[in-house]
């Protein structure tokens, strides 16, 4: 059997092109400018690199950009007071604080002190709930990106069987939650999953999102499923530099998945082209256009 890889990169560009004509569009026909806010405290590089290219993408789509560079050591409160700041900066529309965050900074507090509304993250409980009971709700861009490839290359994902391998806040539960929504039958799987091999094979679609490289094998791959590798897992080669992988095998998922999203390439991309989509959707609900 081919396998064919989801071209996560052009199918980003294209959304970012039709977000940023959207964007003219209401800024020609209602004077609203989205604004993103996004916070980053450190300076761990591979969140300095997100961070850059998340301004940069912003600007592109013709949003306003606000870029927050906090040192390492700063309080938590000094966090919270800059997050009500934004919350109440009519020209944000979206806030973001990247993640990770510093040892002495609560993830968690930061992101309920975060107006639901302008959490175009999607990590908000409010956020969560909404998601998780059928009500519109501002869903995490990964997830999102992973919802939007499946659905463009299978169409309908009524009825199939879709195993999550990861229980994240961040993606491995919202992913199970947009897969039920698209009426597939979802298994959330984990460390403590037994037999997670089989329960893999059982998968039409399979999402990997444990954050361990190559950890999902060949053979745990039912032959023609579609993998969603979201993982981007970062390992030494041989001539001390590094190189990117996922969470699944690649190499041994050849031949057997009828469709895979490569690392790099595949989901990374739709990350951040699901957070500008994600912003315009936020500006367009506080003013009341959506
Ligand atoms: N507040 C948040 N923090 C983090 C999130 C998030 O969604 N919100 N996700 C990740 C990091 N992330 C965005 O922040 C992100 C990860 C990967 C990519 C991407 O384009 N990956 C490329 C490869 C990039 C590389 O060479 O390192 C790819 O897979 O092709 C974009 C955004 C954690 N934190």
């Amino acid at each position: 059997m081919e396998t064919k890889p989801i071209d996560g990169k052009a199918f980003a560009a294209g959304l970012r092109a039709r977000i940023a004509e959207e964007v003219a569009g209401l800024k020609a026909s209602a004077g609203l400018t989205p604004g993103l806010a996004v916070v980053l405290v450190g300076e761990d590089p591979a969140s300095q690199v997100y961070v850059r290219n998340k301004a940069a993408q912003t600007a592109e789509a013709g949003m306003a950009s606000f870029e927050y560079k906090l040192a390492a050591d700063t309080p938590e409160a000094d966090v919270l007071a800059l997050v009500a700041k934004l919350n109440a900066d009519p020209a944000v529309h979206g806030i973001l604080v990247q993640l990770p965050l510093p040892a002495q900074i609560d993830a968690n507090k930061v992101i309920a002190a975060i107006d639901p509304a302008k959490d175009v993250d999607g990590f908000h409980v409010v956020n969560a709930g909404r998601l998780a009971v059928g009500l519109d709700a501002l869903v995490p861009c990964t997830p999102l990106g992973c919802i939007m490839l499946l659905k463009h290359h299978l169409g309908s994902l009524s009825g199939l069987k879709a195993v999550v391998v990861g229980r994240s806040n961040i993606v491995g539960k919202p992913a199970a939650q947009l897969l039920l929504k698209e009426d597939c039958t979802v298994t959330i799987a984990h460390s403590r999953t037994r037999d997670l091999p089989a329960e893999c094979r059982t998968a039409d679609i399979l999402v990997a999102a444990v954050g361990r490289p190559e950890m999902v094998r060949g053979d745990w791959i039912k032959p023609g499923a579609t993998v969603i590798d979201v993982g981007i897992n970062r390992v030494p080669k041989d001539d001390g530099k590094t190189r990117l992988v996922g969470d699944v095998a690649y190499a041994e998922a050849q031949g057997i998945a009828g469709l895979i999203t490569p690392v790099p390439g595949g989901v990374g991309p739709m990350t951040i082209a699901c957070l500008l989509q994600n912003t315009l959707t936020a500006a367009k609900r506080q003013k009341g256009l959506a």
